[in-house]
């Protein structure tokens, strides 16, 4: 096996999202190619020390506020590469070429530097996601109950939800879907099916959410969006193994549904995220919209929730 490259890349995220590229100088392999700032592991450094040293001496600003977040690994023709990237919230001083680069702000899902590196497909994708993730609660609600408060959540900003109703029938399903689709263009959000990967198509979705059981059976990684449900680090490096843009990992915290399954608890979500994966993890089971800063904490994306979501 060749030697990894550890290497460790800082996200800039302003407070409106926008994330910061910068070009990679001349005379390094990819020159001229968009990346996220930072560099190679010294050694005895760990990767949040690499991160602070590089942005230091690349851009000449100091971290303030930074959590890990993906990890990517990637064969080059001149490395093996295992990446860690860190969201990057605060920061002192502004960005200054200290390496003849040049900056860019962009905007997720519209970038418009190019190109940028191979190796960071995955992470352009992971910014897109938003920090909360809802799951449909019919079960619950009654249909238009549900439409109701989903209508009310879109107007509020819910920009994300996966229709999750494993109790309907399929045409029942199909003509919930239809209405849910209607208030999603309506608001510009996304609407992703659960289960099988054929009802993308037939319901005009964003994407799929895989239940935890399919995962072993989905041979490729299905069009568009794709998520799946999990519970331990088989299932995450499954999902990583597909190349799935998204993870739910619980249950975290117990939940009404099932008070008394057993729970990974934030200490054993953390330890779970830890691995290192090149997908947003988000933290499912007892979830509420004030912990998506506990979530990042424990190196999640944010919070997947079903009942909280519609309230
Ligand atoms: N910094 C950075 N490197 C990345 C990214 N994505 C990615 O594949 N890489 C790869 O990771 C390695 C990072 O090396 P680097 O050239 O930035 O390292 P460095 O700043 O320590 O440079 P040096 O070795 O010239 O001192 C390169 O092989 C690069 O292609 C990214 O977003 N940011
Ligand atoms: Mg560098």
């Amino acid at each position: 096996m060749s030697k990894i490259t550890e290497v460790a890349a800082g996200i800039l995220i302003r407070p409106d999202g926008d994330f910061l590229l910068g070009s990679r100088p001349e005379g390094k392999p990819y020159a001229g190619w968009w990346e996220f700032p930072g560099g190679k592991l010294e050694a005895g450094e760990t990767p949040y020390e690499a991160l602070v040293r590089e942005l230091r001496e690349e851009m000449g600003i100091e971290v303030e506020a930074a959590t890990p977040w993906l990890v990517q690994r990637f064969v080059y023709p001149h490395a093996t590469v295992k990446l860690h990237f860190f969201l990057v919230s605060q920061w002192r001083g502004e960005p200054h070429p200290h390496e003849g680069q040049a900056f860019v702000w962009q905007t997720a899902g519209a970038t418009t530097a190019e190109p940028i590196l191979p190796a960071n497909t995955p992470i352009l994708r992971g910014l897109e996601l938003p920090p909360t993730l809802a799951l449909s609660n019919v079960a619950e609600l009654g249909r238009q109950g549900w439409l109701d408060a989903l209508e009310q959540a879109l107007a509020g900003g819910l920009r994300w939800f996966v229709l999750r109703e494993p109790q309907l029938a399929r045409a029942e399903y199909l003509d919930l879907a239809a209405a849910a689709r209607t208030l999603a263009r309506r608001y510009g959000a996304r609407l992703l099916v659960h289960g099988d990967p054929a009802l993308v198509e037939e319901v005009g979705a964003d994407g799929v959410h895989l239940p935890s059981r399919l995962l072993a059976e989905v041979k490729e990684r299905p069009q568009g969006w794709c998520g799946a449900s999990v519970h331990d680090a088989a299932q995450l490096a499954q999902a990583a193994e597909l190349g799935l843009d998204y993870v739910m990992l619980g249950p975290v915290l117990p939940t009404l549904s099932h008070p008394d399954a057993p729970t990974l608890g934030w200490d054993g979500f953390a330890r779970l995220v830890e691995q290192g994966w090149p997908l947003a993890v988000y933290a499912l089971g007892g979830m509420r919209p004030e912990f998506v800063a506990t979530a990042r904490g424990h190196g999640g994306h944010g919070v997947a929730m079903l009942r909280a979501a519609w309230r």
